[in-house]
């Protein structure tokens, strides 16, 4: 695992746009696997800046997100194809219609854990996933458990990510209690990983998954066994590390 420590946030954003950026430059047709979240925002900026600046061209990309709350559709503000519309494809050249989220309107679970899957092998699989890590060291929305969970599936949040995430709801109630997300298994099958964490609050977790025991009970942890990972940590997120 190549451990980046940067300065804060605007370093940490720039870094991993870079990277991205790169990815697209050498591999017009990448296969981006995105995230949502606060952390990944300031990337999105650079990306969008770049792309206006015809610094990258997205015309041939396709993107994949990690997640998706069960019950909304696009046009709810809250829901995760909203968020990526509004931070990142209406800014970009991408063509929308190689732009995925899981669809969260689909009341078959199955169902839309097989689309997604069917649809990432016939893109060819993810050329780099960018990830963000919740305070419970979960990934997409693979929450701890006992086992690593493989493909996409629909998954009961934690009360601890549904206190998390009500900064964004009017209140704790409108906050969805089930989501779809990529397995563990479908993100290890990336072929590069990168993950960004930003923040104090996010020290423990960083401790646990980065330098810790590789355990479901800490779903991050498992990009330790990843062939090709970059983690870009501010110094506040690295702060309780044995470095
Ligand atoms: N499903 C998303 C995760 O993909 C994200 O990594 C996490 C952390 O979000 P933040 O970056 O706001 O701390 O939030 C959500 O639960």
């Amino acid at each position: 695992m190549n451990i980046i420590k940067v300065k804060n946030y605007e370093e940490m954003s720039r870094m991993a746009a870079h990277i991205l950026a790169a990815q697209v430059i050498g591999k017009p047709d990448s296969v981006l696997g995105l995230a949502t979240g606060s952390t990944p925002i300031g990337i999105y900026d650079c990306l969008a800046e770049w792309c206006k600046n015809g610094e990258v061209d997205f015309s041939k990309a396709a993107t994949v997100n990690l997640d998706e709350y069960r019950g909304l559709d696009h046009s709810n503000d809250q829901s995760y194809y909203y968020f990526m519309n509004k931070h990142l494809f209406s800014r970009i050249n991408i063509d929308p219609s190689r732009t995925n989220v899981p669809d969260g309107t689909e009341p078959d679970p199955v169902k839309e854990s097989k689309r997604y899957e069917a649809l990432i092998k016939e893109l060819g699989g993810i050329d780099i996933q960018l990830l963000g890590i919740g305070h419970d060291g979960h990934i997409g929305f693979n929450e701890p458990n006992s086992i690593f969970d493989k493909e996409t599936h629909c998954v009961d949040l934690t009360e601890m990510t549904i206190e998390a995430n009500k900064r964004f709801f009017e209140s704790i109630d409108d906050v969805p209690r089930q989501a779809y997300t990529m397995g563990i298994g479908t993100i290890m099958s990336a072929r590069k990983i990168l993950m960004v964490v930003t923040g104090e609050d996010k020290a423990d977790i960083v401790a646990k998954a980065f330098y810790g025991e590789v355990t479901p009970e800490v779903p991050a942890s498992i990009i330790q066994f990843h062939p090709d990972v970059t983690v870009i940590c501010d110094e506040a997120a690295l702060s309780k590390c044995p470095r």
